[in-house]
């Protein structure tokens, strides 16, 4: 029987993994990991990870093809093929710091695998990693070999010999190492550009009286443009996007080329400026103060269907409230009151470390509360902001939301997910982002 082991039981490593042994029976998956709360929450009836889909998937092959383990080293000696979806953090000190890939714990996890291996293996990257990657680890484990042979791919979406059982083969892509390794990033550079662009529309629209979703329409029937990934927002989040797009700009400026670096790191300050021209819109429309003021917040999560909170927008816009003085009472389907006191709190960067190695979160922001209930995180606030296109805020009571709020009662929609003359005409003053302007919001205008 074939052993495969992935290093890491992240959001890469598990639900990967679990996918690879319901597609191939006969294949045995052992996905390790150093930190026991993640195993032991692979091994329970509570996954560490929400994905919809992803625990009927996990408990049909859990226990027959599937296993989760802490025994990290009998499990990489044993297999045939080693997936390493470890941590590839940005380097937050040292040569490149705020930019470059952190690749300790890649590097930690390819010496493990030379010092206990005792048979011929193939390692994959799964991990994002800057180009030359693989050379690098190649040279790891063939100084320290012993006589076994290794063989190194860079599989970041694709790998032949297991996908093969269930991708079309003229789907599976086959290119040199660096291209596959330098397409992971470039694909993610190109998506995180195209929202930032539409982001960018969208305060021209605002300024204009142009309606950014119209826009967007109109541009997506373009067949050499497309339609999707232009939807506006309060900019992007999630784990990669940021991450992958900073590495892009140090490989840049490492090889001399400081313009298409420059270009690059544009995508990521239109992102951010995105977000601090929402808080603007929250704060300005108040009468440019929202000190003492309740603010709910719905949604956390990067985006819907997760409880994945790295690099939420949510993030930097209740730290912009908060620092206006709000007192910001939170609601997500999927997140917890300590994870979301945990990101608040935490640095820059040091939500990509592994888990035992993040900061123990100082004391709690206490201008901040999590309920668990959107009507209870609305009672006797000024304005909701809707930071997480979850649907079911599409279909909240909002005459009941309106009557239990301070009045005037705003609405500022990052996700464009309500019907904004619905709510008007109950009496919301509402914002949407990237459309025309209600009267009162064009007389408070946010300068970011
Ligand atoms: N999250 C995504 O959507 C996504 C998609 C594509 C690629 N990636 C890339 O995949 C990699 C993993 O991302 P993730 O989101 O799964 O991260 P994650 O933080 O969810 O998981 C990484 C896991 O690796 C474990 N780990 C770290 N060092 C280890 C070691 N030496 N031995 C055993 N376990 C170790 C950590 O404890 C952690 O549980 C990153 O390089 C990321 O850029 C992520
Ligand atoms: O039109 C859009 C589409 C997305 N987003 C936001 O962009 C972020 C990222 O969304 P998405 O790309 O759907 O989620 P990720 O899970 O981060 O997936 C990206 O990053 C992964 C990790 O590298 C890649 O594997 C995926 O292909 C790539 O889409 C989220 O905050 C979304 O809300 C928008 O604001 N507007």
């Amino acid at each position: 029987m074939v052993k495969i082991c992935c290093i890491g039981a992240g959001y890469v490593g598990g639900p990967t993994m679990a996918v690879i042994a319901i597609k191939c029976p006969a294949i045995e998956v052992v996905v390790v990991d150093i930190s026991k709360p993640r195993i032991d929450a692979w091994n329970s009836d509570t996954l560490p990870i929400y994905e919809p889909g992803l625990d009927d998937v996990v408990k049909a092959c859990r226990g027959k093809n599937l296993f989760f383990s802490t025994d990290v080293e009998k499990h990489v000696a044993e297999a045939d093929i080693i997936f390493v979806s470890v941590n590839t953090p940005t380097k937050t000190r040292g040569l490149g710091a705020g930019k470059a890939a952190d690749l300790t714990y890649w590097e930690s996890a390819a010496r493990m695998i030379a010092d206990v291996s005792k048979s011929d293996k193939i390692v994959v990257e799964k991990s994002t990693v800057p180009v030359k990657t693989a050379e690098a680890i190649e040279k790891i484990l063939t100084h320290n070999s012993k006589g076994i042979n290794y063989q190194i791919l860079s599989n970041p979406e694709f790998l032949k010999e297991v996908y093969a059982h269930w991708v079309p083969e003229e789907n599976i892509i086959t290119t040199n190492l660096w291209s596959a390794e330098l397409s992971k990033l470039a694909a993610n550079a190109f998506l995180a550009q195209r929202i930032s662009s539409v982001n960018a529309m969208s305060a021209l629209c605002e300024a204009t009286g142009a309606n950014v979703s119209e826009v967007s329409y109109a541009i997506g029937k373009d067949s050499r443009i497309g339609p999707k990934f232009l939807n506006a927002s309060v900019g992007f989040g999630g784990s990669c996007f940021q991450k992958d797009i900073l590495n892009l700009v140090y490989i840049c400026e490492c090889n001399g080329l400081p313009e298409v670096a420059n270009y690059w790191k544009q995508v990521i300050k239109i992102n951010d400026y995105q977000k601090s021209r929402f808080v603007n819109r929250v704060v300005s429309s108040m009468f440019n103060t929202v000190s003492g003021k309740k603010i709910a917040v719905l949604g956390f999560a990067f985006k819907k269907d997760t409880g994945d909170t790295r690099e939420t927008p949510a993030i930097d816009v209740c730290k912009g409230l908060v620092g206006d003085k709000a007192q910001v009472s939170i609601y997500d389907p999927q997140v917890t009151e300590d994870q979301i006191q945990r990101d608040l709190a935490m640095n820059k960067f040091d939500w990509d470390h592994p888990m035992h190695l993040q900061p123990t979160s100082p004391t709690a922001v206490k201008q901040v509360s999590v309920v668990w209930d959107a009507y209870e995180a609305a009672k006797g606030a000024h304005g909701v902001c809707i930071l997480t296109e979850w649907d079911e805020f599409k279909k909240l009571d909002y005459q009941k939301i309106f009557d239990n709020m301070q009045k005037p009662a705003f609405v500022f929609d990052g996700r464009n997910v309500v019907d904004a003359e619905k709510l008007r005409e109950i009496g919301f003053i509402v914002y949407s982002i990237g459309k025309p302007l209600d009267g009162w919001l064009k007389d408070m205008p946010a300068v970011a």
